[in-house]
């Protein structure tokens, strides 16, 4: 059953008044068909450049671009109404400048509709966050395990487990709320820092891999329903099983097709009624 009464889009100002108040429910998605039955169900949809590795198959999240961001998330917020939808900006197109961040941002969220976008980076890129949010773009700022900075991180590796790292993390997250982001994603880090974060900040943190305390969590859909490529993180769990759904549809299909069962008269043109 849906959670939402009326029909209207949960803003970025309702998000960040979650805080102390209740839990921001959020999933990925990036196609129509799951963010038409996820927008009954949470508060945010994240149109997150994982789709490079989830919906792609890639190796990392790298190489997907602008124009395939952009029309991902064209298509979720034709395909959604109540919730807050997030668009994540690819490797490349927001590190090299304030200016550079701002272009791109705006040519996002002027393409598909969304919300706000969110990009990868603490203290570096604080500066960035103040220069699009004063110029009207909403910035959900994402620290701990950036999946961008793969190559100089050497992996996806939790972080914060010594305290000069966690030191570092926790400074990111000042950073960021300093600089005027709506909310922060917390990933891939050690739970006490997480916590110590969401307690620090005044406005919400959405954990992934992070605490069980932070003000909202988030995950990638297909790993929920047992449809990722890989392995899923040691951070998310099955909740369902939709590879098993689509296993048994396509199964029938395919025996009544060899079969000759499907299609019959009633699913053809022309056909004279007896
Ligand atoms: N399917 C999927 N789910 C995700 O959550 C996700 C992606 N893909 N791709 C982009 C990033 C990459 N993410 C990942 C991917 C793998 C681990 C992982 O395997 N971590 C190890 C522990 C790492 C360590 O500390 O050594 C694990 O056991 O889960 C973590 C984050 C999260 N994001
Ligand atoms: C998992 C979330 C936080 C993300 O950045 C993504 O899916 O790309
Ligand atoms: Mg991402």
């Amino acid at each position: 059953m849906s959670v939402h009464t009326t029909a209207k889009r949960i803003t970025v100002p309702q998000l960040r008044a979650y805080k102390n108040q209740k839990k921001i429910v959020s999933l990925t998605s990036y196609t129509a068909p799951f963010a038409r039955v996820l927008d009954e169900y949470l508060d945010m949809i994240l149109i997150g450049d994982s789709t490079a590795m989830v919906g792609y198959n890639m190796e990392n999240t790298l190489a997907i671009t602008l124009e395939q961001m952009a029309a991902h998330a064209r298509a979720v917020v034709r395909s959604t109404q109540n919730v807050c939808v997030v668009v994540d900006m690819p490797f490349g197109s927001y590190q090299e400048s304030p200016e550079q961040a701002f272009r791109n941002a705006a040519f996002l969220l002027k393409e598909s509709g969304a919300d706000a976008v969110k990009y990868e980076g603490g203290t570096p890129l604080a500066a960035t966050t103040r220069f699009l949010v004063d110029r009207g773009i909403p910035v959900l700022a994402h620290i701990g395990l950036m999946p961008q900075y793969l190559n100089t991180m050497g992996g996806f590796k939790a972080q914060g487990m010594s305290d000069e790292a966690a030191e570092i993390i926790y400074q990111d997250a000042l950073s960021q709320e300093q600089a005027g982001a709506f909310a922060v994603v917390i990933e891939g880090t050690a739970e006490p820092l997480a916590r110590r974060i969401t307690q620090a900040l005044s406005i919400p943190t959405i954990g992934i891999g992070a605490s069980p305390e932070c003000d909202g969590q988030i995950l990638v859909a297909e790993d929920i329903f047992n449809l990722t490529p890989n392995r899923i993180p040691k951070f998310a769990r099955q909740f369902s099983d939709v590879q098993a759904a689509i296993r048994e549809g396509v199964a029938a299909y395919a025996t009544e097709v060899r079969e000759g069962t499907f299609p019959t008269l009633d699913h053809c043109f022309g056909v004279k009624k007896k």
